[in-house]
């Protein structure tokens, strides 16, 4: 690791050109300053990973990179030429491509309509076009067919036809903001595979992780960003994770493995056969059965898009289901309102925190109101005590680090990973019953998902049900007491956090979704052994 310098703009470092080099970038919001004096030199042919704790400044770098945000100070140079961007379209005309975190494709079209709109002067919209997609696809590796609907297509396949898309764009040096956070592990090895064709072919790529394993083992270097500068760059072959973390945060790379088990028999949560149908009575979700116990953390592993949005939807009372129901300890809830849920108890950290989370124009505090107005501290009586709730606001600030420079201003000007320390703080403190955790620390950095996992877990020995769908696999295994697979709407199978590996997980969730876990042949399953066992469904089973 050394301190980061900077070489003149289009210099050749090691012998490699430079692709991208931002020199001295300063961006001040108020109260914050953002990024300060930055400092950034990306090759050619290389991925460059980004890494720094929530709220560093690695996504205000980006959409400064990207055009979406100019610089109060500094430099931009690409293929060592001093550039300033106005909008997007000027980086993208200078060979920079993004691929944001959220996707941004229209399900109800075509993979050739989706990279070809907006961009039809390059090849217009017909075989031209569809000649293009096929060239990149086969170029590096992408399988992106031009034909299909963009609805057919999972997590991953999405996420490919994006890369193409900027790549048909023309860009030389694509930015990845945090692309692994949606993949299970084989499909981050199929990413990995995708970016080194890339940069076979002299491409570099920006990679934004907090998965620091992955960052070392992809990345050909590493600027590490901290509190808004740039105060060092890694050679992954001579550092390990915890260096790297220590580098960001000055702590200890945590493990999220859970000690002693706290599970209790009283039911907290009961499930029973819950079916939920879409418009025209196809099945969402079909004959879901569960129990959650006092103290007991349950998972659900699955691919995205397998009914897990759906299951939240109906546990919180956004949906109602079709047939089945839903008790909380002793009493059917399964026609109660959201709000009735949430004022009994059950605590919710959604999974679009953008849409079910936060209200973005609104200050800290109203947001700490959010899906608890009713609720003490935020009212007295019949009447919202918005002192009370500031002051709680604060509170929650300090024991969750959310880092903001007050509670007066917007969520939307908190960074993504102190958002979601905001929204877990709130749902934590109203000490509920039962947890429906999406994804808890998505987009948070090592040390803030620590302190989560933390909180989780001494909520856990005070009696709380959790049910947490991540695509984390650590964290899902290091979490959950019990671990079921959700595939195509329904709960198929069953493992064993204690023994089950991330990649033995991974095959579960994509190959039941090719089948090959319902036709193996799975022995009867010993406790100790790491297979996954086929869950009860026939009601025999069930009863067993
Ligand atoms: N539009 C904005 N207005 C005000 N402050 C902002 C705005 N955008 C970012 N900030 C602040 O700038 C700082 C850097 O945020 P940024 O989103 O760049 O962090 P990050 O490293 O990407 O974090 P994360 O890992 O959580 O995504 C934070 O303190 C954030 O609150």
């Amino acid at each position: 690791m050394n301190a980061s310098s900077s070489p003149p703009a289009g210099a050749a470092v090691n012998g490699q050109a430079t692709a991208v080099e931002l020199a001295g970038i300063t961006k001040r919001f108020p109260g914050v300053v953002a990024n300060h004096d930055i400092h950034l030199t990306v090759r050619k042919g290389t991925v460059h990973a980004l890494v720094g704790e929530n709220g560093a400044g690695k996504s205000t770098l980006m959409k400064i990179l990207y055009g979406m945000q100019k610089p109060d100070e500094g430099t931009i140079a690409v293929n060592g030429e001093q550039v300033t961007f106005h909008s997007p379209a000027d980086a993208i005309a200078r060979g920079i491509g993004m691929v944001h975190q959220h996707f941004m494709l229209a399900d109800n079209l075509t993979v050739l309509e989706n990279v070809a709109l907006g961009s039809e002067k390059l090849y217009g919209i017909g075989a031209g076009a569809r000649r293009r997609i096929k060239e990149l696809s086969e170029r590096y590796g992408l399988d992106v067919r031009p034909d299909v609907l963009v609805e057919e297509l999972g997590v991953a396949a999405r996420q490919r036809v994006e890369i193409l898309k900027v790549l048909y764009r023309g860009a030389t040096t694509l930015i990845l903001d945090e692309p692994t956070a949606v993949l299970v592990p084989q499909e981050v090895d199929a990413l990995f595979d995708n970016l080194r064709e890339l940069k076979a072919e002299g491409l570099s790529v920006i990679f934004i992780s907090h998965k620091l394993g992955e960052v070392l083992s992809v990345a050909d270097e590493i600027t590490v960003i901290r509190r808004g500068t740039t105060v060092g760059t890694a050679v992954p072959a001579e550092t390990t994770p915890r260096q790297l973390a220590e580098m960001m945060v000055g702590s200890e790379l945590p493990t999220p493995e859970t000690a002693e088990s706290t599970v209790t028999d009283r039911p907290v949560i009961t499930v029973d056969r819950l079916r939920l149908e879409a418009a025209g009575g196809k099945a969402l979700l079909d004959d879901i059965s569960f129990t959650i116990h006092a103290g007991e953390v349950l998972g659900i592993a699955g691919v995205e898009g397998n009914g897990q949005t759906e299951l939240v939807d109906a546990l919180i009372g956004l949906r109602h289901a079709d047939s089945g129901t839903i008790a909380l300890a002793d009493e059917e809830i399964t026609g109660w309102a959201t709000r009735k849920r949430r004022e009994q108890g059950i605590g919710y950290i959604p999974e679009d925190r953008h849409r079910h989370g936060l209200l973005l124009e609104a200050p800290l505090w109203e947001n700490r109101i959010l899906g608890h107005v009713t609720e003490r501290p935020n009212a007295k009586g019949v009447w919202l005590d918005p002192k009370a709730a500031q002051e709680d606001t604060r509170r929650i600030v300090e024991a969750y680090d959310v880092r903001t420079p007050g509670i007066d201003v917007t969520a939307a000007s908190l960074s993504g990973g102190n958002q979601q320390k905001l929204i877990v703080g709130r749902e934590m403190s109203h000490k509920p019953r039962f947890l429906i955790a999406a994804h808890p620390t998505r987009g948070v950095d090592v040390g803030a998902q620590a302190a989560i996992w933390d909180h989780i877990r001494e909520a856990r020995r005070e009696g709380l049900a959790v049910l947490l769908i991540s695509a984390d696999l650590d964290e899902l295994i290091g979490l959950s007491d019990t671990l079921r697979v959700i595939y195509n709407g329904r709960l198929v199978a069953d493992a064993d956090p204690a023994t089950i590996t991330p990649e033995e997980l991974g095959s579960a969730m994509t190959g039941a979704a090719t089948g090959h876990l319902e036709h193996e042949e799975i022995p009867d399953t010993p406790a100790d052994a790491p297979e996954i066992r086929k869950s009860p469904e026939s009601p025999e089973d069930e009863a067993r």
